[in-house]
């Protein structure tokens, strides 16, 4: 008898090898070989009458595709685009393995999170069924925002994921119409569903994953030359909460203002989320979640990560503008603190939004024929002690100080702030710096601690309500009504964004004081019909500040953003606004001449920062040259989309 010895491969449960080994008995009837060894007399000749019987040895291709292309180049390639590539090596992962996204100089510019082509394709099925773009009830419900404006988003989209400058002329044309659609309050939707919105990446993505390598994958992003960078780590957006990665949307969102608003180039602007994990479960359950799925890492380990991110964004492109936005309260000051004095840096929630509500103060004095110095005579009401609160509660009290010539405590004694529990005062305990400045007096105070807002402004009788908690409706129309009777125009700005989260609408305000109020609001508000007069609501958003702040500090290469340079730009922009619309009771200028706000803000921010001394030669020259030619030359570094002919530079030819 012969006996059969077949070599084992690697795994003798294999439905391969069982197979194999069917295949091979069936051809060799019942009788056995010994394959490729010595065995008993007349083995040579069976061996080779076996070989003749077996099936030929075909060699199974390797499943390699041989690209020649890497980084940007490759995903923009529909044929070897993958869409969302495996980071993170997981037991579930059946997409690419994380040394491939290495190979293949990807890494950061795809979210972190593995996908499958079966996960891509439910996410088209479900599209394809029930149209590309979901707007639940819901989404109208948190975000405020209607299917239209969902449709509108999506040609916009489309449109600059084929044709950039079409995509900036189109928007620089229609500005005031288009900026609620690409920002807020449609980007909050975005946010909210970029999960299920997710087609191509746009910008950088960090995650604690790539602690030790972002000074190296940097290095991916293909473009030498940055000029503004808009960070999130996704805890606080907008007024929505932690959306992790898919806070993604707001970097996106802000720099398409600073390309539309300011002429930045949109080839020089880089978006980037942060990944440190997220707390919002339902997200991390999504499979369609693009993010890791950790809870958010706090601590030092945190600040290493950020740290990690600033070195090495700042090392490839130190010219660049590095905008922090959307960052939880918990984080948000302390990373200010922690790079403003040494990092051209700042925080558009704390910085930028302060900057704007002072701003449109004084717009708001200009309505009622005041003067700026009539600033200190105000009594504010601000809800909301968060990042944005506080920031704009300590630059109003630094323009009382700098136009009224009050004191910082006599500034502080201005305000009555409340958050969650109602008045603050310095009862509670273990209030943070920046709140216990304008925390009110136990002694002296008119309200009490704890006291509920309808309370604080019975017995305050403020002159200015502001909402920046990001709650909702707060401002009720016992309240609205409360500010009506006191005072014969009380400023009302519900600042918080989304629109869902806003205060109060620009109807209930106006409605509810009969028009006599003076009114803006974080996200757009229509105007309001009342006895047939037409109100016009303002909107107090940070979008006027940032692109023209930034601007100014790119092209004077300032260093640092000063609070001189936000005092700056919150002091030029009321004196912009145009007589007809001072008249027509709008505290802030027209969007439609937004690139020459900026331009102009760009302008006060380098006079500023040239008079404290930290300008580069060339916009110290143009200041010492005069206003119009500053302007001239701040104009002069900014964008216009236009076609330009194209030259062709083959490979291995230096420009
Ligand atoms: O994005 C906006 O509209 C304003 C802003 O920074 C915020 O609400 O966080
Ligand atoms: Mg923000």
């Amino acid at each position: 008898m012969w006996r059969l010895l077949v070599r084992s491969c690697s795994s003798s449960s294999s439905r391969q090898h069982k197979q194999q080994q069917q295949r091979l008995a069936a051809a060799v009837g019942s009788r056995c070989y010994t394959i490729g060894g010595t065995t008993e007399g007349g083995s040579q000749k069976k061996h080779e009458e076996l070989q003749a019987r077996l099936p030929p040895f075909v060699p199974k291709p390797e499943p390699v595709t041989i690209v020649h292309k890497q980084g940007m180049e490759l995903l923009h390639d529909p044929w070897y685009n993958k869409g969302k590539w495996s980071m993170v090596p997981t037991v579930s992962s059946t997409a690419f393995p994380h040394s491939e996204r290495e190979r293949m100089g990807v890494r950061g510019l795809l979210p972190p999170r593995t996908t499958t082509l079966q996960l891509q394709e439910d996410r088209i099925m479900a599209a394809y069924k029930h149209g590309v773009v979901l707007v639940k009830p819901e989404d109208v419900a948190t975000g405020g925002v209607t299917s239209e404006m969902a449709r509108k988003w999506k040609v916009l989209q489309d449109l600059q994921n084929r044709n950039e400058t079409l995509f900036y002329k189109l928007l620089l044309d229609n500005f005031a119409e288009m900026a609620p659609i690409i920002y807020t309050p449609t980007v909050g939707w975005v946010c909210s569903n970029y999960h299920n919105l997710y087609r191509r990446p746009r910008g950088m993505f960090f995650s604690s994953y790539d602690k030790d390598h972002m000074a190296a994958m940097v290095y991916n992003w293909p473009q030498d030359d940055v000029h503004a960078i808009v960070v999130t780590d996704g805890s606080r957006i907008l007024g929505l909460g932690d959306l992790g990665i898919n806070g993604m949307g707001i970097p996106c969102g802000k720099l398409d203002l600073y390309s539309a608003a300011a002429g930045f180039h949109p080839s020089k602007v880089l978006p980037c989320v942060i990944d440190v994990g997220t707390n919002n479960a339902a997200l991390r359950a999504d499979p369609l979640y693009c993010g890791l799925d950790q809870p958010r890492i706090t601590g030092p380990a945190y600040y290493e990560l950020v740290d990690e991110f600033v070195n090495a964004v700042m090392a490839r492109w130190p010219n660049a503008v590095l905008q922090f936005e959307d960052f939880q309260m918990a984080h948000a000051l302390t990373l200010l603190q922690r790079y403003r004095d040494h990092h051209l840096v700042f925080n558009d929630d704390i910085q930028g939004t302060a900057a704007v509500a002072l701003a449109g103060l004084y717009g708001g004095l200009r309505v009622l024929g005041k003067p700026q110095e009539a600033l200190a005579e105000q009594r504010i009401v601000c809800v909301g002690a968060g990042s944005a609160g506080m920031g704009v509660v300590r630059q109003i009290a630094a323009g009382m100080v700098k136009r009224g010539g009050l004191t910082p405590e006599a500034a502080a004694s201005k305000f009555w702030v409340l958050d969650a529990q109602g008045l603050v005062t310095q009862y509670r305990p273990g209030l943070p710096g920046y709140v216990s400045r304008f925390a009110r007096p136990t002694s002296c105070s008119v309200a009490e601690e704890g006291d509920g807002l309808l309370d604080v402004v019975r017995k305050v009788r403020p002159t200015v309500l502001l909402g920046l908690a990001g709650a909702g409706k707060l401002f009720t129309t016992e309240v609205l009504s409360a500010m009506g009777q006191h005072c014969e125009r009380p400023i009302i700005f519900p600042m918080s964004n989304p629109t869902s989260k806003m205060e109060c609408t620009s109807q209930e305000a106006i409605s509810v004081t009969g028009g006599r109020c003076v009114f803006a609001s974080g996200s757009p508000q229509p105007s309001v019909e009342l006895d047939g007069k037409t109100y016009v609501a303002g909107q107090a958003n940070n979008l006027y500040i940032f692109p023209g702040l930034a601007l100014g500090a790119h092209i004077g290469k300032t260093k640092i953003v000063t609070d001189n340079m936000l005092m700056a730009a919150a002091e030029i922009l009321p004196q912009l606004i145009s007589d007809k619309d001072v008249a027509a009771g709008l505290v802030y200028p027209s969007l439609e001449d937004i690139r020459l706000l900026s331009a102009e803000i760009a302008a006060a921010v380098i006079k500023t920062a040239a008079a404290d001394g930290h300008v580069c030669d060339e916009a110290a020259a143009a200041v010492a040259a005069g206003h119009v030619q500053l302007l001239d030359w701040v104009r002069g570094h900014m964008f216009t989309p236009t076609y330009s002919s194209l030259a062709y530079l083959p490979p291995g030819i230096k420009e």
